[in-house]
């Protein structure tokens, strides 16, 4: 026996950080939305109880220290699950890149393993258990439109937003997630504003949601890593309708409603960038131009 799930990257289209926590986690509200950038997870059922990862990608552990990993043994731990299974991991998700692939890879996990053993959990409850792996695998969960609130694990779910491209660049280096919010200063930023974002998707007014769009996180990485900057200025020089750094960074992405400007933005960062996509929100297969 085996399943097939697709683990689509997310972005965030807004990112506000309210305050840091007495448990070292900050409180956070963001908007995210997934993309048709996805990994490729097979699960194979096997009746030794053992997880095995099988993945062609180096950056990719194939051990417990794969978040995929981590979800099948949380499930296997939880519910006393005495089957295994193989875990193979197609990977097409930049790693490091801001972009949550590692946590939609345990989102996807945990989905397919609910279908491969008939397991019977709801979206709210491998959502709950997803948060136990990281603060992103809840909204993976959800593979949706969503507001994450709390450390990210409380999600609220919204329509998909107005039709568009998205254009991703990623410059080679990773960055930490942690080191970030680390480093973050809360009284130097401007905050986005979440309600207007989440009224302008409920709207589908597509010119308020890119008037809206806003990450906090960017005044750390932005700073630190002057290529980040330079792609972002690239970008909005090039005619998007909006630019924005994704979660920690350091992928910087483009909003257009045009698909030939979207190949224009797409053709323009190629020549400075390894790590260019041109992709489509979730959901929207018609009707774009
Ligand atoms: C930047 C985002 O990707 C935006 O979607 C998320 O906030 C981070 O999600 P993630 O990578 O799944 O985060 P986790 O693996 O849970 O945490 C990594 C590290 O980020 C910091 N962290 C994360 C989430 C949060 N609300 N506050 C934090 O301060 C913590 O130092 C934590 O040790
Ligand atoms: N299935 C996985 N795919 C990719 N990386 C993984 C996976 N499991 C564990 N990792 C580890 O997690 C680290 C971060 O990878 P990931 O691609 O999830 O980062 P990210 O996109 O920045 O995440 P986020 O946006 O949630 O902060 C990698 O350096 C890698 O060692």
């Amino acid at each position: 026996m085996f399943v097939l799930e697709k683990a689509p990257a997310k972005i965030n289209l807004s990112l506000d950080v309210l305050y840091k926590r007495p448990d070292n986690y900050h409180e956070i509200e963001m908007v995210m939305t997934t993309i048709d950038l996805a990994d490729r997870i097979e699960l194979i059922g096997l009746d030794e109880d053992r997880i095995i990862i099988e993945s062609e990608n180096r950056f990719v552990p194939n051990d417990e220290r794969n978040l995929a990993y981590r979800a099948a043994r949380l499930l296997k731990t939880t519910l006393g699950i005495k089957q295994g299974v193989k875990i193979k991991i197609e990977k097409y998700i930049p790693v490091a890149a801001g972009l949550a692939g590692g946590s939609s890879d345990a989102a996807a996990t945990l989905r397919g393993l609910n279908r491969l053993w008939s397991l019977g959990l709801t979206t709210s409850q491998l959502a709950e258990l997803g948060s136990k792996i990281g603060s992103d695998v809840s909204f993976c969960v959800y593979n949706s439109t969503a507001v994450a609130r709390g450390r990210g694990e409380r999600i609220t779910e919204l329509k998909a937003p107005p039709a568009c491209w998205v254009v991703l660049a990623k410059p080679v280096m990773g960055v930490s997630t942690q080191t970030v919010y680390q480093k973050l200063k809360l009284e130097n930023v401007s905050h986005p504003d979440t309600t207007g974002m989440i009224e302008a998707i409920k709207q589908s007014d597509y010119e308020a949601m890119c008037e809206r769009i806003g990450n906090v996180l960017e005044s750390v990485t932005l700073k630190e890593y002057p290529e980040v900057l330079q792609i972002k200025k690239l970008m909005e020089q090039s005619g998007a309708d909006a630019v924005l750094m994704s979660g920690s960074g350091p992928t910087v992405f483009s909003i257009v409603r045009q698909e030939s400007r979207a190949y224009r933005i797409y053709n323009s960062l190629r020549g400075f960038c390894n790590e260019v996509y041109m992709v489509r929100m979730l959901g929207y297969h018609q009707n774009l131009d």
